[in-house]
């Protein structure tokens, strides 16, 4: 099939069949077996799927973090598949976005730096008015002066949130991000999140066990045995329980 500019204008990310295997032989592991899809700028997408479905193989393929054993995968108009490691960083600092459910910040430097670093790194400089907005976004009402240690989880959490944005990355990429966190403390994350969607146009896909995380989503895709088994247009959490039921333990 045959691409236009128009595609890489209003698609964020796209894989085309993906594999990846694990191993050889009869102990070869299908972790994705021939996964396409793609990601519309300003949406926001969570992956759903039992354990072992390949979800985070999935996520890893997007960021260039894991190199597929097959197919094709763009960030815009940019293919990932077979760049050089230095390249592939590069391109993770400048338009990619990370947040895990272990928020992975520096204790050694303030809330502010962390959030900056990204940007530090690529050698950018600092839009303050857009600092204070992503700030203000994702509900952070700490000083900024303070190292992130002395914070609790949720507000942990949004500091990497407001790290992943600073940069106005082509896609932000959660694994589990509330999986540490309280209810109502999620409630609050998944709304940020949702902000920076509705807000900025960001693009998020998100990999979470939880439906009620995925309900925040514009659309749910399932993962079973390293397949697309099925997807949902934004739905309750019911109804994503629902269909989870259906692929297995989870
Ligand atoms: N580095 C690896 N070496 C060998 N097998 C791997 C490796 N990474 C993942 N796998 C296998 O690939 C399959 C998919 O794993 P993946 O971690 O992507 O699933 P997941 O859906 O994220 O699981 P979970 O919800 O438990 O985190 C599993 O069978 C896993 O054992």
């Amino acid at each position: 099939m045959s691409r236009t500019l128009g595609d890489s204008l209003t698609t964020a990310v796209r894989m085309e069949s993906v594999r990846k295997t694990y191993g050889s032989g009869d102990t070869a592991v299908h972790a994705l077996d021939g996964v396409s899809i793609s990601l519309r700028r300003g949406s926001f997408t969570a992956v759903m799927g039992p354990s072992g479905s390949g979800k985070s193989t999935f996520l890893h393929c997007a960021a260039g973090l894991d190199r597929p054993t097959g197919g094709r995968v763009l960030l815009g108009d940019t293919e990932l598949t077979g760049r050089r490691e230095a390249e592939l960083t590069e391109l993770r600092r400048e338009r990619i976005g990370f947040v895990f459910q272990a928020y992975n910040l520096l204790d050694a430097l303030t809330v502010e730096q962390n959030i900056l670093l990204p940007l530090r790194l690529a050698n950018r400089p600092f839009e303050p008015e857009f600092l204070a907005e992503v700030v203000r976004s994702v509900g952070l009402d700490v000083p900024l002066d303070r190292r992130p240690a002395k914070l609790s989880g949720g507000q942990q959490q949004r500091v990497a949130i407001a790290r992943a944005l600073i940069t106005r990355p082509d896609v932000m990429l959660l694994d589990e991000p509330t999986g540490a966190l309280d209810t109502r403390t999620a409630r609050q994350v998944l709304l940020a999140l949702r902000h920076a969607v509705d807000r900025w146009g960001q693009t998020a896909l998100m990999v979470t066990h939880d439906p009620v995380a995925a309900s925040f989503a514009d659309q749910v895709v399932f993962l079973a045995d390293g397949r697309l088994a099925g997807e949902l247009e934004r739905s309750g959490a019911e109804q994503i329980a629902e269909r989870m039921t259906h692929l297995g333990e989870w």
